[in-house]
């Protein structure tokens, strides 16, 4: 089975759009990886970014290899596999092995208590996928150096637990082979966010139990029309995301139209925000929204139910996705392989803890407390209360804007809550959602007719951070942080997991307000009764 891709409403707008790709060569022309395509100025990174259009048959060659580690961790016993990778090291496997329904541990948090949870279950039969594509990464080098630590204060060498997956020649690559770690060597010649199908992809979801021939199968099986003018999933696709963008609907709505695959929204929205968000243009996807609600804003549906829908097998989506989005960069004008801005932030936050030193981070002071919850930054019109401030980001979303919430919290704490006695499967998700802060994003959704995205930091900052900062200059962003109460140490390291993550905030909102960007932090100096209060305070509105 192949995708398909139903237009709604949209039909004659992209009909002009894809005639026009279709006069130019560009379906055959892609397929066949011109790197021409997206214009002189994005060709040399082109040259090196389409290797995933051949993933479906060359990355069977690495098949063999992921065979004997599969083999050599079931002989081992070791069945927790944790992930420890950024943006597009992670998003993949998650939305494979969430559909595939086998369990998997990813590590894309700085939060020291999420961190923490990982390290204490089941270590003994623990697995660690260390994946990274440039080996430089520092959350993913963070995790190799806790986890290093971890095995060995258990008496247990890290070399039988720890896999490494990175790209020829990294420093990552060294110093795995000198630690005797084993490595799987990636296609260099594919970005990240579109790696679902390298080593990337395949490693640990393999490792995790999930059946990657399938997946390559799946991908194989479209591959052949991406070729074709007409009956070409990725170039309907491609017209549809580029044509509306071009008509100022800019803001993607995804939504789950009953397909049988679990969290690909998340990874499309890596795919699409860091490939188009750049230059002052991009599409914004957004997440968990129910239905578009202004003229800039249309929903695509996963799955058989809905308008404008794109149903098929995962493995055949990731590919689709991929050719549209280069699609859609080029009707938009963007190069869609690279991510301008994104240093920006991470650059920030290793000045702010150079410049700190030993001293405690530039936090600043709040404006106001209220409960367990502090506020920083400007706001004005002398506000009282919690409540004055979230009014306040509302009301100062443009025409045409968009409110980003970013939590660096632990994003399992919210299941803590709903363990407890022997309630029925409502009562728990009712007391789940009560205490996960994501639910701030339905709630504030339901105060604005301007779209609002939810992000966990710092996994967000790769995926779309690179919007937030490259897009239109129209967001409002709200960032939550939260006390630690349990450090976690980063072996080699002058910081802890805990500094790290408040040092990416405080970067991340440098980067935001130095565009003049409105961006306020809330801090729950508890973060149980910090979520519990500022959750009632958006139901109040
Ligand atoms: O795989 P890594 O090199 O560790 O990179 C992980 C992520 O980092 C960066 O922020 C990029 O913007 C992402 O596209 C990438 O997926």
């Amino acid at each position: 089975m192949t995708v398909e891709v139903t237009l709604g409403d949209e039909v004659d707008s992209v009909e002009a759009v894809r005639d026009k790709l279709v006069a130019e060569g560009v379906p055959a022309a892609l397929a066949a990886g011109d790197p021409s395509l997206w214009g002189p100025q994005a060709q040399p990174e082109a040259t090196i970014r389409l290797g995933w259009l051949n993933l479906p048959q060359s990355s069977r060659e690495l098949l063999p290899e992921i065979d004997k580690l599969v083999e050599r961790a079931r002989a081992e016993g070791l069945d927790h596999v944790v992930l420890a990778g950024m943006g597009g090291s992670s998003l993949a496997p998650e939305v494979i092995c969430a559909t595939y329904d086998v369990p998997l541990t990813v590590l894309d948090t700085t939060d020291p208590h999420q961190v923490r949870r990982a390290l204490t279950d089941r270590l003994e039969r623990t697995l660690v996928v260390v994946a990274s594509k440039s080996g430089g990464t520092i959350e993913t080098d963070s995790h190799r150096r806790i986890y290093e630590k971890a095995f060995r204060d258990a008496g247990i060498d890290p070399a039988t637990r720890i896999v490494v997956v990175t790209d020829p020649g990294s420093p990552l690559e060294q110093s795995a082979n000198e630690a005797g770690y084993p490595v799987v060597l990636a296609d260099p010649n594919v970005g990240g966010r579109y790696s679902a199908l390298t080593a990337f992809g395949l490693v640990p979801s393999a490792l995790a139990g999930a059946d990657v021939r399938r997946l390559l199968d799946e991908a194989e099986a479209v591959r052949a029309l991406l070729a074709q003018d007409a009956g070409n999933p990725g170039l309907d696709l491609g017209a549809v995301l580029g044509a509306e963008a071009l008509r100022g609907r800019d803001k993607l709505i995804l939504r789950d139209g009953m397909s049988d695959i679990t969290g690909l929204p998340d990874w499309i929205e890596q795919l699409i925000a860091e490939s188009t968000g750049k230059e002052g243009k991009g599409i914004l996807p957004v997440v968990g929204a129910e239905a578009a609600e202004d003229d800039d804003q249309y929903v695509v549906s996963i799955g058989p139910d809905g308008g404008t829908a794109v149903d098929g097998p995962l493995g055949a989506q990731f590919l689709v996705w991929e050719y549209a989005t280069a699609i859609a960069g080029r009707v938009i004008g963007i190069n869609p392989f690279d991510q301008p801005n994104v240093a920006e932030s991470k650059e920030n936050t290793t000045r702010i803890l150079q410049e700190a030193g030993d001293g405690p981070l530039p936090a600043g002071t709040p404006l106001l407390t209220d409960g367990p919850v502090e506020v920083y930054g400007d706001v004005p019109g002398d506000p009282k209360n919690l409540a004055d401030v979230l009014t306040w980001l509302l009301r100062a979303v443009p025409e045409r804007g968009y409110l980003a919430i970013m939590a660096y919290l632990d994003r399992e704490a919210a299941f803590d809550a709903a363990t407890v006695g022997d309630a029925s499967f409502e009562e728990m998700t009712e007391t789940w959602a009560g205490a996960d802060v994501a639910t701030l994003r339905a709630l504030l959704d339901y105060r604005t007719d301007r779209p609002v995205t939810f992000g966990w930091g710092p996994r967000f900052l790769h995926s779309t951070g690179q919007y937030h900062k490259g897009g239109p200059q129209n967001g409002v962003f709200l960032q939550i942080t939260g006390a630690v109460t349990d450090d976690v140490e980063v072996p080699g390291k002058p910081y802890t997991l805990g500094r790290l993550q408040l040092a990416q905030a405080l970067g991340d909102l440098g980067a935001l307000t130095s565009r003049g960007r409105p961006a306020v932090r809330l801090h729950l100096t508890d973060r149980v009764a910090g979520v519990r209060h500022l959750l009632s305070v958006a139901e109040e509105l």
